[in-house]
């Protein structure tokens, strides 16, 4: 039975004749949302305050955060960037004398609301630290190992699985002879790739970086860019980055944060050339970081 390919990024990465024909083939198809349309939920954060022990580290947040583009979240050390991405991951609500209001939104549910499943949520908001955190286990685990809680159990489709998302990274021809090996004797740069197609093979709405290229050496740093940017046709991409040229390379939107605030945000070429903001002026241009 021939499917349609729905997803853009199912055809830029299904290149290779056998995968292709793997995942046409529905006895292979490792979820059935490869065969439905995939939807697009922007990510909105509306009056979102967070403290610590009374101290305000979040003030008022309200953005909307567009999918299939990258949003890089700026600004100088302590102003709150990551507190900001692990919200979005309901990463802090476990710190003593946490205090968290406001709503974030995705697919119009409050991620805060009572009935959300953590493991569901995290499924759509997929995180990449800073440095590679692959799980104790081998390579080929670590990509079934996500599928499998979210109850893809079939070895043929889990292969599949596999095999895709690891050509999607850039992997597969460097490690296919070694799937059975531990993650961590891979290299740095490597086990990076290997995080975000662990990320990727539970097929998430978002990814949620976190300076995640800056443990890396500039090639691989520059090859994770580049997948930054072919995902952003299938996924929206938040990425925290202390590095202004990341930002230019690659992001379309920018968040400035100053102080726990939002100061500026808009598309970047906006926010780069002709900031409206005093002190965005003042972070662009160097003169503070
Ligand atoms: N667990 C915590 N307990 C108390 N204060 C915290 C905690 N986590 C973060 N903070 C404080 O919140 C503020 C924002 O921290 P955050 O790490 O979000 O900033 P950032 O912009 O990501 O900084 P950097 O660029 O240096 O990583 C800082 O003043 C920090 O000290």
């Amino acid at each position: 039975m021939n499917l349609t390919l729905p997803h853009k990024f199912l055809q830029t990465f299904s290149k290779d004749p056998i995968t292709t024909a793997k995942i046409n083939n529905s006895e292979f198809l490792p979820y059935d949302k490869f065969n439905s349309k995939k939807s697009y939920p922007d990510l909105r954060i509306k009056d979102f305050n967070l403290s610590i022990q009374g101290h305000k580290i979040l003030k008022n947040i309200n953005t909307t955060i567009p999918n299939q583009s990258i949003t890089c979240i700026i600004g100088p050390s302590g102003c709150g960037k990551t507190t900001l991405l692990k919200s979005i991951n309901r990463l802090n609500e476990n710190l003593p004398n946490v205090k968290i209001q406001g709503d974030i939104l995705l697919d119009n549910e409050n991620i805060y609301g009572k009935n959300v499943e953590l493991t569901h949520l995290r499924k759509k908001l997929g995180l990449l630290s800073q440095r590679p955190t692959p799980l104790p286990m081998s390579i080929y685990e670590n990509i079934t190992y996500g599928c499998k809680i979210h109850g893809l159990k079939n070895k043929k489709k889990l292969n599949v699985v596999v095999e895709y998302y690891l050509k999607a990274v850039g992997l597969w021809e460097e490690i296919k002879d070694r799937l059975h090996t531990p993650a961590t004797r891979l290299s740095i740069g490597q086990q990076q790739r290997l995080c975000l197609a662990r990320g990727l093979a539970v097929e998430p709405e978002f990814i949620l970086g976190d300076e995640s290229t800056s443990a890396l050496d500039p090639i691989s740093s520059g090859t994770i860019e580049q997948l930054f940017l072919s995902l952003k046709e299938e996924y929206g991409i938040i990425l925290v980055t202390h590095t202004l040229r990341q930002a230019k390379r690659i992001a379309d939107y920018v968040i400035f944060m100053y102080m726990g605030e939002i100061i500026e945000q808009g598309k970047a070429l906006e926010i780069f050339e002709n900031p409206q903001q005093e002190l965005t002026q003042k972070y662009i241009s160097g003169a503070f970081s």
